[in-house]
């Protein structure tokens, strides 16, 4: 298929793009169906619909030529690989087949996109399957209803989303092909097509940009293969407007750069200004979303690396660490925990100085609130005196907390692994710590007021219990109820009211 060029200029100066032309191929006919789009994107930049921008001058495309509205698109040269690993086998359950069969019948196109083919290549069974089709949503709606298919959450409809529950058993989401006409940095309008390459072109990174039919096809339009076989992460086209399209999609560079990549820090210098310069658009992005990506940068490969490059490049302020700049901590604390099945805020605190940073942080990503509590816990007693007893240390610290018993001790647990200490860590929670002998129900028999001062006693009482390394008695605890009702004034609540 030989490619011959058409242009479309905004100024036209055929004498500059002739030029260009000539640099690349020495004659005045472009062929890029052999060349990979890579090749040429150094000269050129490529938009969110796939024009070819030439220094400056609008450009073109050519070969059986894709329309919309008045342009034309840039073809770019289509690789076909077969896959026909185990995993790739997996996948067909009786009711993905069932959906197969179905879209055979009424002659609609239906492949397997983005994330799950990227894993199957990477020989790994995917986790959820996201489908592209040349169906619209009223044409799957349609034959849905015709066939007495449930269709589930109709939200997605405007972006080209339906989501089918066949047998009543498996759900699947199927997206139909769409170029996102108008974004704003978070969502975007679209226009259905039938072109994958269009569809492919308004993806995240070449890697997640790939299809997979079902006789094991993946068709690729980007280089996404060979980016994944050579561990790259790299934006489809231009990083600036991929970024600008959803900038959530700079935290998913860095997210996939963890998982694909096979070197710390090795970011290309483009990609790289291209976040820098658009790390601002982060502003616009909710917590909720920002923190879903950290949370799986901190459990990936190389998190101190990653969240280290992140806040070099400015994102710092807008994901909620305006202050951090503790990498030997964090680099230190990701090391230690490195296999030890930590929590994701264990790896966070250590960037997160004081309980003011855990508040900003928590008010930018809207942690849980056992996350909070968590980063609070951590930041607290990471700098405790612990001595040689580290089981003592935490029978203690448990004793002095307060919370349910299980939420205290992943707490301590927590702290074990932050501070390296795998091996308490891993005891602790099969110890069998001392419960205090006495009740709040022991102290009102005892004729201890009801209300606040219950709680008071007990306190002192878990103190002086604490003091004798949790030898006291019920009986002798409660001998102690005078000497300590002595210690609490009386007029608690009035001065408690002042
Ligand atoms: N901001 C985004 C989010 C998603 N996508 C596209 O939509 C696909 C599905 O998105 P999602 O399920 O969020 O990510 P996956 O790549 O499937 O990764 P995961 O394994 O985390 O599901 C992606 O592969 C990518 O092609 C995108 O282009 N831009
Ligand atoms: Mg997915």
């Amino acid at each position: 298929m030989n490619l011959v060029i058409e242009t479309v200029f905004k100024r036209p100066n055929l004498f500059k793009l002739r030029c260009i032309c000539a640099l690349l191929t020495k004659t005045r006919t472009w062929k890029f169906h052999d060349l990979p789009v890579r090749h040429f994107s150094k000269l050129h930049k490529i938009d969110n619909v796939g024009f070819i921008h030439v220094r400056n001058f609008f450009l073109c495309r050519a070969s059986s030529v894709t329309r919309t509205s008045k342009h034309l698109y840039l073809k770019p040269n289509l690789i076909i690989m077969k896959l026909d690993s185990p995993e790739f086998h997996s996948i067909f359950t009786p009711e993905l087949n069932c959906l197969i069969d179905l879209f055979k019948k009424y002659n609609y196109e239906l492949r397997i996109a983005g994330g799950a083919v990227r894993d199957l290549l990477d020989g790994k069974v995917p986790v959820d399957l996201d489908f592209a089709t040349t169906a619209t949503p009223a044409e799957m709606k349609e034959m849905f209803t015709k066939e007495n298919i449930r269709m589930l959450n109709m939200n997605g409809e405007a972006h080209g989303t339906i989501t089918a529950r066949v047998n009543d058993k498996e759900n699947f989401e199927i997206t139909t092909l769409r170029i996102d006409v108008v974004t704003d940095g978070r969502k975007a309008e679209v226009e259905f097509t039938k072109d994958w390459m269009l569809d492919a072109n308004r993806r995240d990174l070449t890697i997640n940009s790939l299809f997979l039919d079902f006789e094991g096809q993946v068709y690729d339009y980007f280089n996404g293969i060979d980016d994944l076989k050579h561990h790259r992460i790299r934006f489809v086209g231009s990083a600036e407007q991929r970024i600008q399209e959803d900038y959530l999609r700079i935290l998913r560079y860095f997210r996939f750069y963890g998982k694909i990549a096979n070197d710390p820090d090795k970011h290309e210098n483009e990609t790289l200004d291209a976040i820098r310069n658009n790390a601002e658009g982060l502003k616009r992005i909710s917590g909720e979303r920002i923190w879903m990506e950290m949370k799986k940068i901190l459990m990936g490969r190389y998190p101190a690396h990653i969240i280290q490059s992140m806040i070099q490049v400015g994102l710092g302020q807008y994901i909620g660490l305006p202050r951090a700049n503790n990498f030997k901590e964090l680099f230190s604390v990701c090391e230690r925990t490195e296999g030890q099945n930590c929590h994701h805020m264990t790896r966070m605190s250590a960037l997160l100085d004081d309980e003011v940073d855990v508040y900003t942080f928590h008010e930018r990503n809207k942690l849980s609130n056992e996350e909070l509590q968590l980063a609070l816990f951590i930041v607290q007693h990471r700098g405790d005196a612990m001595g040689e007893d580290l089981m003592s240390y935490c029978t203690d610290l448990h004793s002095d907390s307060s919370g349910t018993e299980q939420k205290v001790i992943s707490k301590i647990v927590e702290l074990m692994k932050y501070c390296g200490h795998k091996k308490t860590a891993a005891e602790f929670p099969a110890l069998k710590l001392p419960v205090l002998p006495v009740t709040g129900h022991d102290l009102t028999q005892r004729d201890v007021p009801r209300g606040p001062k219950i709680a008071l006693t007990l306190n002192e009482l878990r103190k002086i219990w604490k003091d004798s390394r949790y030898t006291l008695s019920k009986e002798e605890l409660l001998d102690k109820i005078p000497e300590v009702l002595e210690r609490i004034p009386d007029n608690l609540k009035k001065k408690r009211k002042k």
